[in-house]
């Protein structure tokens, strides 16, 4: 089993429920959207460089950097071929906290059905800012948990309106995780703030993306 790994690297993790903690990222090539912020559009070009990394590999790779978070990301990592296998040994071992950026688009019932111990997925629902919308697979919402995520990336107050749309529709609050992020540079954090406390949305979280504070924001690996 090989996998296409177009980066590789200890960092903090900049997004999620474990934002500011040590993660280890291992990021795979190739997506089947193409959401008009992508910020890592490199990592799905037909010819990007990529390292051909077997299932050992990365597990040899993610134990030696003695870090117990990790993120699998892309591109989108569900589409990667054997990903579940990846999964399956990396949600066996206790001290490994495993997590999974995914699109939205691909169904993720099958790792609820199949593993013991699922990973937690951070699942972007794309809004219209993105031109991707109606590629979401709604069916999703149906299986997150408690660890699990529901990201909204949002680029205007369109977009924000649907968040709270969404939200509401699917009781999303009550089931999972949700966070609001902005596209990078395209709205304001002041409005986002304004729009929670106008909209009453309790038990939703405002994330900056950490690393493109901390480092330049088109700097990879980091
Ligand atoms: C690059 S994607 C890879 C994983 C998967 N394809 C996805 O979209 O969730 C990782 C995360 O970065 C977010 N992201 C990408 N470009 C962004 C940008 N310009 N500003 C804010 N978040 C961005 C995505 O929405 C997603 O939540
Ligand atoms: N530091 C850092 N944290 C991240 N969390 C999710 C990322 C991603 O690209 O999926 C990411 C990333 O690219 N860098
Ligand atoms: S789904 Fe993720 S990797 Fe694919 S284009 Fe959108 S943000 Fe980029
Ligand atoms: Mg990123």
């Amino acid at each position: 089993m090989s996998y296409k790994v177009v980066e590789k690297f200890i960092s903090i993790n900049g997004e999620g429920q474990r934002a500011g903690q040590l993660a280890v990222f291992i990021r795979f090539a190739g997506c089947n959207l193409n959401c008009s912020y992508c910020d890592t559009l490199w990592a799905n070009e037909k010819n990007v460089d990529y390292e051909v990394m077997t299932l050992e590999d990365i597990y040899t790779y993610i134990e030696s950097t003695g870090v117990k978070n990790i993120t699998i990301t892309g591109g989108e990592p569900l589409l990667q071929d054997n990903i579940f296998d990846l999964i399956k040994v990396l949600t066996a071992e206790n001290e490994l906290r495993l997590e999974i950026e995914t699109n939205g688009s691909v169904s993720i019932k099958k790792y609820y059905e199949k593993l013991n111990h699922p990973p937690s997925f951070t699942m972007d629902y794309k809004l219209e800012s993105s031109q991707m919308e109606d590629k979401m697979n709604i069916d999703n919402f149906n299986v997150l948990t408690q660890k699990d995520t529901v990201k909204f990336v949002v680029g205007d107050m369109k977009d924000l309106i649907k968040v709270k749309e969404v939200i509401d529709e699917y009781n999303l609050t009550e089931k999972t995780n949700v966070y609001l992020s902005p596209i990078y540079g395209k709205i304001n954090y002041q409005d986002m703030v304004d729009f929670m406390i106008e909209n009453k949305l309790n038990d939703v979280s405002l994330q900056l993306q950490l690393h493109k504070i901390i480092w330049d924001p088109n700097q990879k690996g980091v």
